[in-house]
């Protein structure tokens, strides 16, 4: 019998990030397909595994030495099953089809986790945005805007940031698309407050990661009071993930980047972090420099030849793998095991290998997949375009309390899913199954389109 894997690998041997998310949720849904035939029969996962539409496209831009550089941008869009397209955008070297297939497939479950009516999609380009000049970033950012504004709307695809693209990126190219379409309207998310951005945009994705942390935690009477906290990255997902672990009484001991990481036995606080905040958004410096300022910390290159990365090897009760995908191998997972941590909260996406995924369950730590625990982020881009439909804006407290309470409804869900289909506390097969069938459900209602 051909399976999903055959289909997908035939087709695209290469796009191994793509087959790895793909196994991850076909390893969940079966358990429903077996139970409910009609999805077999409509192919409903053999059509969630096709994209609708992929945009690829050059993007090509002048350097600030006047050499014309050319870059390859693209959108794959997913599903728009149950809302229009909605995803972020990265720009990083390493793009290409596979990783923005597995990021595209992802957001379809993550976004019907949140109970808002957003499609699945993810887009960016192999540009390199470190070491370039505002200058330089402004005119690649206009040049990707001057072929994807064609394909988005508000009401038809709303990208957002992701590695790579933040509130700066996100102006250049919502003021490119506002030149092109001569039109103001919410089609990015993830902008400035004084045009049309969400209070708490920034920080959802890390606050929400740690909601959903405290949620988990809560299952076994515990907090994240005093609890030592192992966080990778120092981006947007880490700066915020640490600071709402600091507002909650735990002690955050490390950060990273591509490069290297710190370790801080004392604890990274609300000033530090202030630091880290100046460093990584302003001055655009390395991890390295933490450990200048703070000769309390220690930082370690990594080695790009290691079986392992040195991070996850410190004695700690959580780990927040919040840098970027299969961060966290089943080494990495062993060690982590080892050293005691009882929950592992995925702020990235697909951080943990399907091997590292295994090592957990069968530990029994409290594992949030990214799916689950990440998906604050796009639930305030969902409540951005709510506002921005409205033209009304909400106060920080109301969107916080708004993000919480999406946060603990997933986790809800998630348990609820996974206790229905025999595997309680299972939060990876919860949060596929919850997903796919809302997804599921609406392809049925519309038809083979
Ligand atoms: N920004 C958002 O709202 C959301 C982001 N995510 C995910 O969170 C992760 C981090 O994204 P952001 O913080 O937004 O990006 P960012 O660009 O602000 O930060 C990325 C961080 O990861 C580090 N990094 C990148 N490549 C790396 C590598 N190969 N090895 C080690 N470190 C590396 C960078 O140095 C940086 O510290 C990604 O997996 C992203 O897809 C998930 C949901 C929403
Ligand atoms: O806010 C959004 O639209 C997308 C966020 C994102 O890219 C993600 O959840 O991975």
């Amino acid at each position: 019998m051909t399976t999903i894997m055959d289909i997908i690998s035939g087709r695209d041997p290469h796009e191994t990030e793509f087959h790895q998310a793909v196994t991850e949720v076909v390893g969940s849904v079966k358990l429903v397909l077996d139970k409910n035939p009609e999805y077999r029969h409509a192919r409903i996962v053999e059509r969630m595994v096709e994209p609708e539409r992929i945009i690829q496209f050059r993007v090509p831009w002048v350097d600030d030495q006047g050499r014309v550089q050319v870059n390859r941008g693209f959108r794959v869009e997913m599903n728009s099953a149950i809302g229009p397209y909605k995803g972020g955008l990265r720009f990083h070297p390493s793009v290409n089809l596979s990783i923005l297939k597995f990021l595209a497939f992802e957001q379809v479950f993550k976004n019907a986790l949140t109970t808002l009516p957003m499609g699945g999609a993810k887009g960016g380009a192999d540009f390199d945005p470190k070491g370039k000049s505002d200058n330089e970033v402004m005119r690649f950012c206009q040049s990707f805007m001057s072929e994807l504004f064609r394909h988005l709307g508000a009401d038809r695809d709303v990208p957002a940031g992701d590695i790579g693209v933040g509130g700066r990126e996100i102006g250049y190219m919502f003021g490119m698309y506002k030149k092109l379409k001569n039109e103001f309207t919410g089609m990015l998310t993830g902008k400035s407050l004084n045009w049309g951005g969400s209070l708490i945009r920034p920080e959802a994705t890390g606050y929400g990661s740690v909601y959903f942390a405290q949620e988990m935690l809560t299952t076994r009477h515990q907090t994240l009071k005093d609890k030592i906290c192992l966080v990778s990255g120092s981006g947007n997902v880490a700066q915020y993930t640490t600071e709402k672990i600091i507002q909650l009484g735990g002690n955050v001991v490390t950060l990273s980047d591509s490069t290297g990481y710190i370790y801080d036995e004392k604890g990274i606080d609300l000033d530090k972090l202030v630091y880290v905040k100046y460093l990584k958004n302003l001055k655009r410096g390395r991890i390295r420099e933490y450990a200048e300022k703070y000769p309390e910390a220690v930082y370690m290159e990594f080695d790009p030849a290691a079986d392992h990365s040195p991070l996850w090897n410190h004695r700690a009760d959580c780990a927040f793998p919040s840098a970027t995908q299969n961060e966290i191998n089943e080494l990495d997972a062993r060690n982590l095991v080892n050293n005691g941590v009882q929950v592992v909260c995925e702020g990235a996406n697909m951080p943990t290998t399907l091997e590292g995924i295994d090592i957990f369950l069968d530990h029994k730590i409290l594992f949030a997949p990214g799916k689950a625990a990440n998906a604050g982020g796009v639930a305030v881009s969902g409540l951005e375009m709510a506002q921005n439909a409205m033209r009304i804006k909400w106060n920080s407290q109301e969107v916080e309390e708004r993000l919480r309470k999406i946060m603990q409804h997933i986790h809800r869900e998630c348990l609820v899913a996974s206790e229905e289909y025999g595997t309680p506390g299972n939060y990876v097969n919860g949060a596929n199954i919850a997903g796919f069938v809302k997804v599921a459900e609406a392809m049925m209602d519309q038809g083979v389109v």
